[in-house]
């Protein structure tokens, strides 16, 4: 099998559509990272995950999964990774059992006793027509798929959107077990930040197509504040400090992607942490930042 350092790799991928455009998507997925992909609905998340799998061409870019062109290579790559989309790709008459018969002869590594390990676990009948499975059922059956043939890369798009908060959780707990040997990688898509902030090592946010920041959580949390003030101050701080401003009616909250510094710059004003949501929010918004001129 090859050596490669990235899972995913996108630069320069561009898609256009009548009404709607990919521009120039570029980020990465290092091999053992859970990447969290956010973004408002509508914001590109599906097409650019269709577009790593070869599902949707692109007009020009590269991606290339496992270190392999998504193309040229497009077969291998489908062989060693999993992908669970948000419904599920099986005739409503077969069972969990005609499931496994079908995905044994498609995949080298399928493993039919991980599998009956996974549909115990998520309390899933192995002889039940999954037409009579409920949404969340259906969620959990795709990932006992996905985890079932050693994929060394999971793509979820919106997995754990039909889930309630327990059965999420538990799922979350799994995929943090799968990747603990550090040679398997998670891209997963959702608006859900809670589950992203809980388990995503790094996070790509997307808008309107374009990808508004990606890297390390923690660094990009670290990076971003929101200072609480005044409409007197405002005006003092420096319009290239700031990423957007929300105003109410005591003063307004703004914004900073460099809280070291606007620590030191502005010490008389207070500075509060941003969580994944602020960060996406403001940034999505960008509100009225028009405001300062
Ligand atoms: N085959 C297509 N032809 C034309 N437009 C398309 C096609 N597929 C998707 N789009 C458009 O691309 C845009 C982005 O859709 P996409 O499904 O990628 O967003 P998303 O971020 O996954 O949203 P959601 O969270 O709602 O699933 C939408 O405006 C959609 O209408």
């Amino acid at each position: 099998m090859n050596e490669y350092e990235n899972a995913i790799e996108l630069r320069g991928v561009n898609k256009t559509y009548k009404d709607f455009g990919l521009e120039n998507v570029s980020f990465i997925v290092p091999k053992g990272c859970i990447m969290g992909f956010i973004g408002q609905n509508g914001a590109g998340k599906t097409t650019t995950i269709r577009s790593m799998l070869n599902i949707t061409k692109i007009n020009s870019g590269e991606i290339s999964l496992l270190g392999l062109d998504h193309v040229q290579n497009e077969a291998e790559i489908k062989k060693r990774i999993a992908v669970v989309f948000d419904d599920l790709p099986f005739h409503d008459m077969f069972t969990p059992k005609d499931i496994a018969k079908i995905l044994e002869g498609m995949y080298p590594e399928w493993n039919n006793n991980v599998y009956s390990d996974y549909l115990n676990r998520f309390e899933l009948p192995y002889k039940k027509k999954i037409g009579k499975f409920s949404k969340g059922m259906k969620m959990k059956l795709q990932i006992a798929c996905a985890l079932s043939h050693n994929a060394e890369l999971l793509i979820m798009d919106e997995a754990t959107a039909g889930l309630d908060p327990v059965v999420r959780d538990e799922i979350l707990h799994i995929f943090m077990e799968y990747l603990q040997d550090g040679e398997r990688s998670i891209l997963m898509s959702s608006h859900i930040t809670s589950d992203l902030e809980k388990i995503a090592d790094m996070v790509t946010f997307i808008d309107k197509g374009r990808i508004l920041l990606t890297g390390y959580k923690d660094e990009i949390i670290e990076q971003h504040g929101i200072i609480k003030c005044g409409y007197d101050k405002l005006t003092t701080i420096d319009s290239d400090d700031i990423v957007s401003i929300r105003t109410n009616n005591f003063g307004a909250e703004v914004m900073v992607n460099n809280k070291e510094q606007a620590l030191s710059k502005y010490s008389d004003c207070i500075i509060d942490p941003a969580n994944i949501d602020d960060i996406m929010l403001f940034y999505v918004h960008r509100y009225d930042k028009e405001w300062l001129r």
